[in-house]
């Protein structure tokens, strides 16, 4: 699913997906909008279609994608609350937290929308063949004699897996770059600048102007920098003892590797607590995000890094140059950005981003264009 060729595959899903979004502002210039929420939408319903087709519509689209958000930021808290009972593994079950408790209540919800996203696919099998995750996945669960056989416990997991790592990063992502941009004029301006010479007025953002917008991919870069939104990435457990830089680490531990401080430490960064794109700009090729340089590691590295680099970084792009290159966005009266985080396995906004958008494009058919 996020291999190159399937990416390019899937190039008409994602522009469809983001003249939507920009269709939906454009409905609702001059009012409050949600940044994070706005992008969060636009990417579940991209990924869900990547993922399970369009087995949900209307109505029930609405009311899962909203439902999604709610569900999401629950497992993040949990995800990242320092769990008692991984301490003291004696007293495990009175989950004093409420950590065990919270956690099932969340797994038969998405069990329950799961499973009739499945029983709809069932139904529909001696029609047209889908080609997307879910029946892949559902070609493995029916040949029951292979080593790769799965169980259907086991599809859910790697379809929620899929969905929630790949939605709330990317949303979270476009709203830090979108806060910082406002909390920085001078720099929206070169940003707007920018997308002006590359795409012009009297166009929309296509992909292919995606790398050529240096700057804008400095701004991105500097905000995985700042604002990492896997702060201590997924937890590692080590398979064996080992040393490391002079630290005994016992088989089984649970590891936690703090890239929100490696990426502001003072002996890699000049000026670290500080919102500076320019750095990546003077330094072509220098740290890339694949997770072959230890200074910088917004998608983690190893075996468990991040499957989703390509289509995150591509849909981040497009989100943002789409969305600032469309519209001027200015914040309601008297408010401030506020750019404190809120802590979880994943870094958000503590309050989230809303803006006021306006038309910035001189022709106005162009915000019609669905396809
Ligand atoms: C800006 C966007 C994104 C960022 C910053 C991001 C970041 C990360 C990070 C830091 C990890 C943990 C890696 C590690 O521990 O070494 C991760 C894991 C993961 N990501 Fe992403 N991600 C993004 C988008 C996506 C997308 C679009 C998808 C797929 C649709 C995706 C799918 C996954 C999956 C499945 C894992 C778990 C891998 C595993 O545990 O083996 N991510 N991501």
């Amino acid at each position: 699913m996020l291999s190159s060729a399937n990416l390019n595959a899937c190039y008409d899903l994602r522009r469809e997906k983001v003249m939507e979004m920009v269709g939906d502002v454009y409905e609702n210039v001059g009012k409050l909008i949600d940044v994070g929420e706005l992008a969060f939408r636009t990417l579940t319903s991209l990924i869900g279609n990547m993922v399970w087709g369009g087995e949900i519509q209307g109505e029930q689209r609405t009311i899962v994608e909203s439902q999604f958000k709610k569900i999401f930021a629950e497992i993040m808290v949990f995800l990242g609350k320092p769990n008692i009972s991984d301490i003291f593994p004696s007293i495990a079950w009175f989950d004093i937290q409420g950590i065990e408790r919270g956690m099932k209540k969340i797994r038969q919800s998405f069990n329950e929308f799961l499973d009739s996203v499945i029983e709809e696919r069932m139904k529909k099998e001696t029609g047209e063949q889908k080609s997307d995750v879910l029946q892949m996945l559902l070609d493995l669960h029916k040949n029951q004699d292979s080593p790769s056989s799965l169980t259907m416990n086991q599809i859910k997991g790697i379809l929620v897996n899929i969905v929630v790592a790949g939605t709330d990063t990317t949303s979270g992502s476009t709203e830090w770059a979108m806060s910082e941009l406002m909390q920085h004029p001078e720099m929206m301006e070169k940003v707007k600048k920018e997308l002006n010479d590359v795409i012009g007025v009297n166009n929309t953002v296509e992909e292919f102007h995606l790398p050529n917008l240096r700057y804008l991919n400095a701004v991105i870069k500097e905000t995985f920098r700042l604002h990492p939104v896997l702060p201590l990435l997924v937890p590692r457990c080590s398979a064996r003892s080992l040393t490391v830089g002079g630290y005994t680490i016992p088989k089984g531990s649970r590891v936690f590797l703090n890239t929100w401080s490696i990426h502001r430490d003072p002996n890699i960064w000049d000026n670290p607590m500080e919102f500076q794109p320019e750095r990546f700009l003077n330094e072509p090729g220098k740290l890339d995000f694949r997770g072959n340089d230890f200074r910088y590691l917004p998608f983690g590295s190893g075996r468990r890094k991040c499957p989703g680099i390509n289509l995150g970084e591509k849909m981040l792009s497009f989100i943002l140059a789409s969305l600032l290159h469309s519209f001027e966005w200015k914040l309601p009266q008297d408010e401030k950005v506020d750019l404190s985080g809120k802590f979880g396995i994943i870094m958000g906004k503590k309050n989230p981003l809303h803006l006021i958008p306006t038309p910035r494009l001189t022709n106005l058919e162009l915000y019609k264009r669905k396809s």
